[in-house]
């Protein structure tokens, strides 16, 4: 390390606590973003908003004084955690992240920090608390997404220009550390923060202060799990400090891009968020542009997987607490194919195979699964195995499979080209000849 930091990363090589394994064997989220931009819905006065929704507040024919009374129209009376729970579950989602404050600072949760929270509003009650114990009735583990950037605070800063800047923004950061406490303290049972809105220069220029603020919640709550969009170094670098070494227990960086290859990821852990529509997190009326189709959306989550990834996929409901049909059927699809062929997901990683034109392998222990999204003309997979890799059985949906072995620990795996309309796992069984070199494939 050639620079000495202060602030810097604490830790090289991935966590190991069962905690981090447990969000790694997840593999699969579901992202929430709620708010008062659900209301705007990305229009306002007629006229369409063409950046992402939750972001209207910034669009100059919005009146920010206009938006800062939508709160007086929150009022989701379609709101059902239970179904919102019972849907993730299905689609076969093993965490939720929920945004409990965006940008605009409007806090989902009774907040005693800040009077800009559902308790202003119409629906009066608390949104988080029924949520988080909805989705832990169902098995599904819940993070916290927190804006650092907080529009409505007086005291938020995006740069230190003058001491009065500083005097508020030091006052801000009290108050973050504050409703950050106040959410582990209201909702113990969340495994970790999902920070974003880090990037500007008053946060990026303070990184002792998110250096102690992560200590400070890893020590309130154990085992918390938090990315690495919170931390800055002393010299300003995020995600990676001045030595190129990854801070925070993830690289949080994949927001609708996924790395290609095992090189763009460093054998870190890292979790890809991503939107169905082109760029939407919050609910927009009028979606413009491609619309991703489950397929797309199982083939990106199984690219995660192949490269040692979790994949979180993001839905907007509507103001009234009900989902856009599009959103509902991708939930339907996907779990449809995930109560299938998740066990090529669930627990998995990378199988260090190589990426093969049919598609993806990933790996769980000496199980390795051929997820097909390609059949090539000739109707035959190739599988080319390491040295002193045996092949025992090949099967497909429980049916065994003859391989056709074709060269040195080389196979084709014979599938017909009949058409398919959704990818299909092959499951090979493979074993190890006793001293096989590395401790994986
Ligand atoms: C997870 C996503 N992150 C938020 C975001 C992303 N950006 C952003 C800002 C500057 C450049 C590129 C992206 N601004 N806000 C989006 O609003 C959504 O919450």
């Amino acid at each position: 390390d050639s620079i000495p930091l202060q602030h810097g990363a604490h830790r090289s090589g991935n966590r190991t606590d069962a905690d981090m394994a447990r969000w790694r064997s997840l593999r699969f989220g579901q992202f929430v973003h709620w708010g008062l931009y659900a209301i705007a819905g990305g229009e306002w006065n007629g006229k369409i908003y063409n950046g992402a929704a939750e972001w209207i507040r910034s669009w100059k024919e919005m009146p920010t004084a206009v938006y800062d009374q939508l709160y007086k129209q929150f009022n989701p009376v379609n709101y059902h955690p239970e179904q919102w729970a019972q849907q993730a579950k299905d689609m076969g989602a093993g965490y939720m992240i929920i945004t409990t404050k965006h940008h605009d600072g409007f806090c989902l949760w009774p907040s005693k920090y800040t009077r800009y929270t559902v308790a202003a509003s119409p629906y009066k009650k608390d949104i988080i608390g029924p949520m988080v114990e909805a989705y832990n009735k169902k098995g599904i583990d819940v993070y916290l997404y927190f804006s650092i950037i907080d529009w409505n605070h007086p005291d938020w800063r995006t740069s230190l220009k003058t001491p009065a800047d500083s005097a508020a923004y030091k006052r801000f950061k009290v108050f973050v550390k504050n409703q950050l406490t106040e959410l582990l303290v209201k909702y113990p049972t969340v495994k970790g923060f999902w920070f974003d809105g880090t990037w500007d220069d008053s946060w990026k220029n303070d990184g002792a202060f998110s250096d102690e603020l992560e200590q400070y919640l890893q020590k309130l709550h154990p085992g918390l799990i938090i990315g690495s969009r919170l931390r800055a170094d002393e010299r300003g670098a995020r995600h990676f400090d001045s030595n190129n070494h990854l801070m925070g227990d993830y690289e949080q960086g994949w927001e609708r891009k996924l790395p290609e290859q095992p090189a763009d990821v460093h054998g870190n852990d890292w979790e890809g968020v991503m939107t169905i529509p082109e760029n939407q997190w919050g609910y927009h009326a009028h979606w413009l542009g491609h619309i991703k189709s489950s397929n797309e959306l199982i083939e990106m989550l199984v690219k995660s997987t192949s490269l040692g990834g979790n994949f979180v996929l993001n839905f907007g409901p509507k103001a009234d607490g009900t989902f856009r049909s599009e959103e509902v059927q991708r939930m339907q699809e996907i779990g449809n194919w995930m109560k299938v062929n998740g066990s090529a997901v669930y627990g998995a990683s990378e199988a260090g195979l190589g990426k093969p034109d049919w598609g993806y392998y990933t790996r769980r222990g000496d199980s390795v699964f051929m997820v097909v999204f390609n059949v090539p003309v000739s109707g035959n997979l190739r599988v080319k195995l390491p040295a002193k890799t045996t092949l025992a059985e090949a099967s497909a949906s429980g049916q065994p499979v003859t391989p056709e072995l074709i060269g040195k620990n080389e196979y084709f795996i014979p599938v017909g080209n009949a058409p398919r309309h959704a990818p299909f796992v092959i499951l090979l069984q493979t074993s190890r000849a006793a001293g096989a070199e590395g401790g994986h494939f």
